[in-house]
Parts: C-alpha cells; structure tokens; sequence
C-alpha cells in the first residue's frame, strides 16, 4: 500500500465537517481494493465504520480518525498542496487518515486475535461528528461499536517517532463563541447621530480579555481567543453590524460555565453602554478529552520498549477534541504523534513530516495485539 500516495491523494482534497464526500468516495475506493474476506463497512454521513474480523476474537478495540480540513488558505508551496481553493489539510487530519488505512491494511495481512473497528469519523474541527457517530453506532450498528478506542494526533512540537499522552485529563473542553452586534450605523461624519459598531465590538473584545485574568481561578485554567472580528462594509460608513468569532476553553465545566456567566454580564453591559443589540451563539461544544488511567498506562509502557519509538508523559493541551464523546462513555486514549513541522497546527504552513507514515501504522498495530 502506497501511503505516501494516499496522504498526498487526500492533501489535495480538504473538506469542511459534513461536506466530505470526495473524501469519503477516496477512502472508499481505496478500502474496496483490499480483501474483503475480513472486512465489514457501513457508511455514516460522510463517514464511515469499517470492521476487521478477528482470529479468536473476545472484544473489539476501536481506532478513530478524523477526515475534516479547515477552512485556510494553504501556503506551503508544496506540488501536492490542496486543490480546494480556502481550504487545508491543515490539523493534520490527512496523515490520520492515511495512518488508519495504513493500520486498517495491516489488520489485514496479519489479523490480531480480536475483532477491530476503524472509525472514520467527520466534522471534528466543527460542528462535531464525534457524538452523533457514537448514538448512531449504539443504536444502530452495536456490532461496531468498540469495546475500548484510540486515536492520535499529529504533534508539530515532536520529532518523528516521539508519542506523548498522559493519563486522565489530555484535553479541554471547548465551546465555539460567536457574538453578533447591531446598532445604528450611517455616514463617516455625522458619528453622534450613529451608534457605531466597530467601536462597541473592539470595546467588547478588550473586556473579554479581562474574564481569563479577572474572573477565573489563578489555579484553574481557561482561554477565550476571538479568532475573528469583522465590522462594517467600507471606509467611510459607519458600521451598523459587527461580529466576532472566538472559541473557550476550560478544564472542567463548572468553569465553562462562569466563563459563559462573565460573557453574558459583559454583552449586556455593552448593550446598555453603546445602545445597541447583542446576540450570543455557543454553536457547538466538546466535551474534555479524559483517557483511561490503566490504558494510558499500558500504552506509554508499550511504547517506551517500542524499537523505533519515543514514549513522552505529556501535560494536558487546551486543544478541544470530540474524542472526548468516545472516552466519555468507552475507555480510551488519545496520544500525540510526532511529525516535527516548524509551522503548527492550523497553521498555513503547516507540513508533517511524512516518515511518521513508515512507523504508526505498524506500532499500533503491534499494540493493539497486546489488548
Ligand atoms: C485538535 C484541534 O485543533 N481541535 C480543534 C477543535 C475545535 C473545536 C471547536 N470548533 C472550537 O473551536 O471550539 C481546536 O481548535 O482545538
């Protein structure tokens, strides 16, 4: 099997969440060219389920990728660089995807004793594929559904060959943050007769800053970045809608919810201060990633006696993941991969190293033998 071929075969073709039915129609094809002797697959949305029988099977160990890209304009430069105009492989979800054909391609040449299933899973970046998957696979294809999951994450910080995790708490829990603003907007130089915007919104992304600082527990932790602020229609008129588009991120939810409380209190005080009207949407949220204590510590002491592999404990990430669904209701473990980039995740430049290909497929496919 040609990984090489097929990560650079995917690079070229990033979709958002729910929107990935090249992707689908790619990895489908591809799966079609294996032996089927083993093998059962069932679509979900533009997901797919895919199960490897095994030789004496007692339980079924569950992998899970991510297909989804982001929407980013791609500037490596590379010749295989997206074809989707705006859009990138830019979290890495194309090397997840090649590594789970690649482990799905070794489960089939040299089955385990247990039954596998690989989780081709859409819509991580967003609005969530993760949970809907789950119900979907519990009430409706139980066969598929794992006894225990895994799954990986490109680490531009690592070198190849390095696997970091740790366990209990990995990642946050996030809510997506999107915060519209109207008012009164009109000519450049009539400003008393306006309520203007832009101003109402820069006000309000100063005072957000101030609920991680303020009104959050030193010991606790929390981010709130506005990844995008946008106001207005040209230089000249005042603008009558603003909005700003942002993420949270906290450790547990009792502190999401302050942080939301916080939010709320300030957008009404801008409300009252630039009379105008204020709208919040959380569009959609992800529950923290938790790995399984004893798992997670089989995995690092498995992989710190793997030749070729580089076992690091790692501290928890204010990355938001919903594989945090799967190890909310199965025990699981989430790990970072090495891929050694200079640019990080969702970064333009983003560019993995390619090498992590020749070694994950085969690694966890010896791990999960030892299930
Ligand atoms: C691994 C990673 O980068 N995940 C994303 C998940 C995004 C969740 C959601 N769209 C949000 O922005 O809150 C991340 O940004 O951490």
């Amino acid at each position: 099997m040609d990984l090489l071929k097929i990560r650079r075969d995917l690079h070229k073709i990033p979709e958002i969440g729910f929107q990935e039915w090249k992707t689908q129609t790619y990895l489908k094809a591809h799966i079609d060219t294996l032996s089927q002797d083993r093998l059962e697959v069932v679509e979900w949305k533009t997901g797919l389920a895919v199960k490897v029988r095994g030789t004496a099977s007692t339980k079924t160990i569950g992998w899970r990728t991510d297909i989804d890209g982001l929407p980013i304009t791609e500037e490596t430069g590379l010749p295989f660089q997206s074809a989707h105009p705006g859009y990138m492989h830019a979290c890495g979800h194309d090397i997840h995807m090649t590594i789970a054909l690649g482990l799905l391609n070794r489960l089939i040449e040299e089955p385990i004793a247990d039954d596998a299933v690989i989780l081709f899973q859409p819509a991580e970046e967003g609005p969530g594929g993760a949970l809907p998957f789950r119900e979907w696979l519990k009430n409706d294809q139980p066969a598929f559904l794992p006894d225990q999951i895994y799954a990986l994450h490109i680490a531009p910080e690592h070198p190849v060959g390095t696997v970091a995790t740790k366990p209990g708490l990995l990642f946050a829990n996030t809510s997506e943050l999107y915060i519209d603003l109207h008012g009164k907007g009109g000519h450049a130089a009539f400003p008393h007769l306006t309520e203007d915007m832009a101003v109402a919104a820069a006000s309000l992304l100063m005072q957000l800053q101030t609920i991680v600082s303020r009104n959050v527990n030193p010991m606790d932790s929390a981010v709130l970045t506005v990844g995008k602020l946008s106001a207005g229609t040209v230089q000249n008129i005042i603008a009558e809608h603003a909005r700003l588009e942002g993420t949270i991120r906290t450790l547990n939810l009792e502190s999401m919810l302050r942080v939301k409380k916080r939010i709320e209190a300030i957008c009404r005080a801008v409300e009252e201060g630039y009379n105008c009207r204020v709208s919040i949407d959380y569009g959609s949220s992800y529950l923290e990633v938790n790995n399984d204590e004893e798992l997670a510590e089989a995995f690092l002491r498995f992989a710190d006696e793997y030749a070729g592999v580089h076992a690091v404990r790692s501290e928890a990430a204010m990355t938001g993941e919903d594989f945090g669904y799967f190890t909310e209701e199965l025990p699981g473990v989430m790990f970072w991969a090495g891929v050694d980039s200079p640019f990080g995740l969702h970064h333009s430049k983003l560019n993995p190293d390619e090498a992590i290909l020749e070694i994950m497929p085969e690694f966890i496919h010896d791990f999960f033998r030892t299930r």
